[in-house]
């Protein structure tokens, strides 16, 4: 039996298994079966940790409930910054992902992540054919990367959006050879912006860090918006701002629901 630790960013649910100490075969398959809202314990994404290296303080592997592996998920790196600050009582932690280094702080009850930098151009994104990453051709939107990729449509009234229909369709568009995350935005006014997210890999979400700081990117190239504001998603509000040396920081909450074990021999390799 494997224990695991059932986190939340917003309501963006995590399972969270610790390899650091031993290697955990969690496979694409495993990921899955793990994620699961009937057949496992049910999360956005699977969070493996493993060890820390060259000034890392963790290593996050993030996988999605399709199995498919992500270069971000900032409501994680808040979780996973909480957890390690847990067993060193540090308030500055450094986490290593397949996309590079986040550095992560806590502010009191908040947690505040340098996410990197937004990646602008088509081939970071990356997008099948070089264009203007501010101009897609297709509804109002933008594209850019935190690590993962994501496509933001700018629409008047978010209510209105068919998101469930949209989003599976554009997520899977051949403009995206690694698919896409989907964010849909309504702009209130230059210091706050409402986004939902159909996220890759797993479909709609309450809350997507990384999909708030391209939102707000985009938003800001656009001059829809200052290079900070107040993202509201359903599970609840972000405050990201991009930096003027290009670097994303995002500051929200992080939460544990329970922990439990798992046997992961039980599962599908
Ligand atoms: N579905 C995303 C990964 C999780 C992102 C999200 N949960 C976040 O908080 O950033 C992807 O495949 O790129």
């Amino acid at each position: 039996m494997v224990p695991f630790r059932k986190m939340h960013g917003l309501g963006n649910d995590f399972v969270v298994l610790d390899a650091r100490a031993h290697p955990l075969p969690v496979t694409p398959a495993r990921a899955a079966a793990i994620a699961d809202r009937r057949w496992g314990i049910g999360c956005d994404q699977v969070i493996v940790l493993e060890p820390g290296t060259d000034g890392a303080d963790v290593f996050m592997r993030i996988r999605n409930p399709d199995g498919s592996e992500a270069g971000a998920c900032g409501n994680a790196t808040r979780c996973i910054a909480s957890l390690i600050a847990g067993e060193t009582a540090a308030d500055h932690i450094t986490i290593r992902t397949i996309s590079g280094d986040l550095l992560a702080e806590r502010l009191g009850d908040l947690w505040r992540v340098d996410m990197g930098p937004a990646r602008l151009g088509w081939q970071d994104v990356p997008l099948a054919r070089a264009m203007d990453t501010l101009r897609l051709p297709f509804e109002d939107a933008a594209a850019c990367s935190m690590g993962n990729p994501h496509a933001t449509l700018f629409v008047p009234d978010l209510d209105a959006v068919p998101v469930a229909t949209l989003g599976p369709l554009l997520e899977h568009d051949p403009l995206f050879p690694d698919r896409a995350n989907i964010g849909f935005v309504q702009v209130i006014n230059p210091e706050h912006i409402r986004l939902t997210v159909w996220e890759r890999g797993a479909g709609l979400t309450l809350a997507c860090g990384s999909g708030a700081c391209a939102a707000l990117v985009n938003a800001a190239r656009r001059g829809l918006t200052g290079r900070a504001a107040t993202v509201t998603l359903p599970g609840g509000d972000l405050h990201i701002e991009w930096r003027t040396d290009g670097h994303v920081l995002m500051t929200g909450p992080v939460a544990t629901a329970f922990t439990g074990t798992i046997d992961l021999d039980a599962l599908p390799l």
